[in-house]
């Protein structure tokens, strides 16, 4: 399957503001008539920025809207200066989203040609996406399989290719929605070890608060508000208690 562009509206790449983070301004979200997320404010600089809470918190939400996956419904989301609702194709080249579940973003048949699905769709030259693709093979120990089909993989090495997925299109922040909640102990230390390792900027829904260990920044959301932001040292055990 081959996307085809279509053009945004404001059509030319809009100007952005590199390292101005990602601004949310008042931001609000529903569903039908459910509200899950509302008065969020806040900017988001830091190299690691965690986010947890209890289920239905809003925190899936939350991250859906760092890349414009969900547009609020009411406020702004603003990355780097460029608005998800808007500039929704420069944001995402700027934010690249790794879901709980990599059968969600696996869409190609074979290992290899997963890897060049996204540097594809942006237009990169083959002879960059050839080299992007070996490298990402080669980082994530994928190699052995890259003419495998993806769905044969375990589950670890799926998480493992749908993050090589979005590294291959070369994004400046990751965020991912809680990558470990499907992995047992081994793939979850993996895979926090890779995202330790990144050096992209990060932002991470979790329940597994020990991935947060080392962070910049944590922000705990609850009934859709964030109730608690600051370092993980301020905020986890603020969390833990609130759950007992
Ligand atoms: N597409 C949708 N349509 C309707 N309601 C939704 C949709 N997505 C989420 N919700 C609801 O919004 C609320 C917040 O969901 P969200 O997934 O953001 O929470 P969460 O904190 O990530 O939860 P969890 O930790 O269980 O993954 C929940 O009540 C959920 O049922």
């Amino acid at each position: 399957m081959r996307w085809r562009r279509r053009p945004e509206a404001g059509a030319e790449e809009p100007a952005a503001t590199p390292g101005a983070g990602i601004d949310l301004r008042d931001v609000g979200h529903e569903y039908g008539d459910r509200t899950v997320l509302s008065g969020v404010s806040l900017t988001l600089t830091e190299r690691r920025v965690g986010v947890i809470g209890a289920n239905g918190s809003g925190k899936s939400t939350f991250a859906r809207l760092l890349n414009g996956l969900v547009v609020p419904t009411s406020g702004s989301v603003l990355v780097d200066g460029l608005d998800t609702r808007t500039q929704v194709r420069a944001v995402r080249r700027r934010v690249g989203f790794v879901f709980q579940d990599p059968d969600a973003q696996i869409v190609h048949p074979t290992v290899a040609e997963d890897l060049a699905f996204g540097p594809q769709n942006q237009g990169v030259p083959a002879e960059e996406i050839a080299r992007r693709v070996e490298e990402m093979l080669d980082r994530y120990g994928l190699a052995g399989h890259r003419d495998h089909p993806a769905h044969l993989l375990s589950g670890g090495q799926k998480q493992l290719l749908a993050i090589a997925g979005v590294l291959a299109m070369r994004p400046q922040r990751i965020v991912f929605d809680e990558p470990t909640t499907l992995l047992d102990l081994a793939n979850t230390r993996r895979v926090a070890r890779v995202i330790d390792e990144l050096e992209q900027d990060v932002v991470v829904v979790t329940h597994h608060l020990d991935l947060l260990a080392g962070f910049d920044r944590v922000l705990v959301v609850e009934d859709g508000r964030v109730a608690a932001d600051g370092t993980p040292a301020e905020t986890v055990p603020w969390y833990v208690a609130r759950m007992d």
